[in-house]
């Protein structure tokens, strides 16, 4: 199946991502040798794991490694490969396409300016491109272990929109990239400074990585050049040991952050990592990182894992992404477990329900929340948890809901905004709160929200901001479903400041003064004088179906109303997002509450026109509904009302 060299053309978004790589003038270049190492090792890995069954992959050659070198005549810098390779279609597939959906999302979202931002560079997987940054030309030689010699391909690019292909000859497996430098590039050619970098880049590397021996080769002038060839000796310049099973006193911090941006193709440092060996009825190693910040890769919801979890058996490479290891709400780490127990060929499916990964992940768990707590605790470097929770907090939060055994210890992570500050950076943990609760105080408050904005302003914090007690400002999707499966944090109730009866369990404090006094009296359910009564009776009647109750309120201070569910009803945020998502929600007809003090409420007592009266009792209702950032069921008649209002008002 000989083909002759075809031109195509790059699809537009690989041919942006080159532009990109070719008029970069990002500082840090050299890192064109990580990707490339980085994929020539995984690239072995996968021949080794291939050659579980089927052993003539490896030609009967079984030397595996990566060999790096150069020619200064030529200018070529070159790294080779005895991996799997890949065959005609594969170069097409995975060379002329960029094959993360993240990476084409961000460039395609990439405006004018920022496609000329070198910085930009360093935010997303480039790889195999990232050659053109140091390279006028790429040439890529490549046959698929176990492929006759004769379908070998070679690939080659300027990175200027086309690309060639063609079979040919290629006795050896495994690829080979050759890059001709351009003029700025040229002093990679020197064997001490490339070393330096190769030693950086591929020092974790489990396999050898090869250079040419650093002495220039004795060759007589006149000596032709393939004796010249012959006499270049090479030499591993790398540990060539997979990095986990080394003892941690010997892994430099430099080593581990390497090793992170090989398995996760993350260009960023990780935040923390946590590296252990469990040696007792079972044996493995797990290393496991966190991210410095949320991979843009991966939507809201986290279903694009590349890039999770490898499993390792007996050093050998078996699978990425085995999502087995850790459950759902950890999706955002990333690193290696290398099994001893395992056999070799285990398929995702027998993974799923084995119990020696069961016992992996009880243990991978426990180490990546012990890693979180000791993060937590550092109160030196208060901003590292703030960036982790910042990046995958509603990510941990799903922990409480799904997690039943670990539910204490991940309530203790989470972090919420409250009125505290009323920042909004989510900065206080349940425990912060439990200490500064009010002499008495027996609960814990919270308001949910669509927002911040609108949890803050809520009108039912009014009483609260009045006493003084501190209320957890909730204003991500996900609070409504952690609330329903945390009732309650050491013993300490969590209750809405929106739903059912209000219950101020505030005891007597024992300074009590006479304003204490006079916020007890609060307390007390508000009498209601016989006017008020009369026109609860009135509002009833008017908003009919539209609420299961009007009642006088005791968290109203200054706002004249404001919805409550009922103590077993579904709150209005959540009935909220419930419909949105297009999701059953039970529905309910709210409380309606109300501050007999406000003049607006004095005011309608004494209201005697009744389509007057009616249009006072939607808007209240209305009103109430847009305070806590709902929306009437019919804006437009809203909006007439409140016009019809204060033209009389006005008049
Ligand atoms: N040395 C190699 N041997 C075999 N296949 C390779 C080699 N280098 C790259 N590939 C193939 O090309 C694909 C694309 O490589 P590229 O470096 O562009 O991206 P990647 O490694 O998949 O991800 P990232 O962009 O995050 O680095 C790889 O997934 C792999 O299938």
């Amino acid at each position: 199946m000989s083909e002759k060299k075809q031109v195509r053309k790059f699809e537009a978004q690989t041919s942006q991502l080159l532009k990109m790589m070719i008029h970069s003038v990002y500082s840090n270049k050299e890192i064109f040798l990580r990707e490339l190492i980085s994929n020539a090792s995984d690239a072995i890995d996968k021949l080794r794991f291939a050659a579980i069954q089927d052993n003539d992959l490896y030609e009967g050659d079984t030397e595996l490694k990566v060999r790096v070198s150069f020619d200064p005549e030529a200018k070529t810098l070159t790294v080779a490969d005895t991996g799997i390779g890949m065959n005609l279609e594969e170069v097409t597939h995975n060379i002329g396409t960029i094959a993360q959906s993240g990476t084409r999302e961000f460039i395609a979202q990439l405006s004018g300016d920022q496609k000329s931002d070198a910085n930009l560079i360093g935010q997303f997987g480039v790889g195999f491109y990232s050659a053109f940054m140091v390279a006028d030309r790429v040439e890529l030689r490549t046959r698929r272990a176990g492929a006759p010699a004769n379908e070998g391909v070679l690939w080659e690019s300027d990175g200027e929109g086309e690309y060639t292909v063609e079979t040919i000859e290629k006795p050896t497996r495994g690829t080979e990239i050759t890059m001709f430098l351009n003029e700025e590039n040229l002093e990679l050619l020197e064997n001490y400074k490339l070393r330096q970098i190769v030693r950086k880049y591929s020092d974790h590397i489990s396999f050898p990585i090869e250079m040419p021996v650093d002495v220039e080769p004795e060759t007589e002038e006149g000596e032709d050049e393939e004796a010249k060839d012959t006499a270049v000796a090479y030499e591993t310049v790398n540990q060539a040991s997979a990095l986990w099973t080394r003892s941690q006193s010997d892994i430099e911090e430099e080593e581990y952050q390497e090793f992170y941006k090989h398995v996760s193709h993350d260009f960023e440092d990780p935040l923390i990592w946590t590296h252990s060996k469990v040696e007792g009825t079972l044996k493995f190693t797990t290393l496991l990182y966190v991210p410095a910040r949320r991979p843009f890769d991966m939507n809201t919801d986290f279903e694009g894992k590349r890039h999770g979890i490898k499993l390792y058996v007996r050093r050998v490479f078996i699978m990425d992404d085995a999502e087995m290891f850790l459950p759902r709400y950890l999706r955002f780490v990333r690193g290696v477990v290398d099994s001893d127990d395992l056999t070799l060929n285990v398929s995702r499916e027998f993974l799923q329900e084995n119990r020696v990964v069961r016992a992996m992940r009880k243990t991978a768990v426990k180490r990546v929340l012990d890693m979180l707590e000791e993060l937590a605790a550092d109160t030196e470097n208060p901003e590292k948890y703030a960036k982790f929770w910042e990046a995958f907090g509603p990510v941990l939060k799903e922990g409480v809901i799904e997690d039943d055994r670990n539910r204490g210890r991940i309530a203790k992570l989470l972090r919420f905004s409250s009125t505290h500050s009323d920042e909004p950076s989510a900065d206080v943990s349940l425990a912060d709160y439990v200490e500064r609760m009010k002499e008495g105080q027996k609960k814990i408050y919270y308001v949910t929200a669509e927002s911040f904005a609108a949890a803050k302003n809520s009108p039912h914090l009014e009483i609260f901001r009045d006493k003084g007690i501190e209320v957890l400002l909730l204003h991500d999707r996900v609070d409504e479903w952690l609330v329903g499966h945390l009732p309650e944090f050491e013993e300490h109730e969590l209750v809405s400041v929106a739903m059912g009866e209000l219950d101020l369990d505030l005891g007597k404090s024992e300074d009590a003064d006479d304003a204490d006094e006079e916020s007890e009296k609060k307390d007390e359910t508000p009498e209601a004088s016989e006017e008020i009564q009369a026109l609860i009776e009135r509002l009833k009647e008017t908003l009919g179906e539209e609420v299961q109750d009007v009642r006088v309120s005791r968290r109203l201070t200054s706002s004249p109303s404001c919805l409550v569910a009922g103590s077993q009803g579904v709150s209005s945020n959540l009935d909220r997002i419930l419909r949105q998502a297009g999701e059953f929600s039970p529905g309910f007809a709210p409380v309606l509450e109300l501050n007999p003090t406000h003049p607006i409420i004095e005011k309608l007592s004494g209201e005697v026109d009744n389509a007057d009266f009616e249009d006072w009792a939607q808007v209240l209702f209305d009103q109430a509904i847009l305070s806590e950032g709902g929306k009437p069921k019919d804006p437009a008649t809203f909006v007439k009302r409140m016009n019809k209002l204060m033209v009389d008002l006005l008049g």
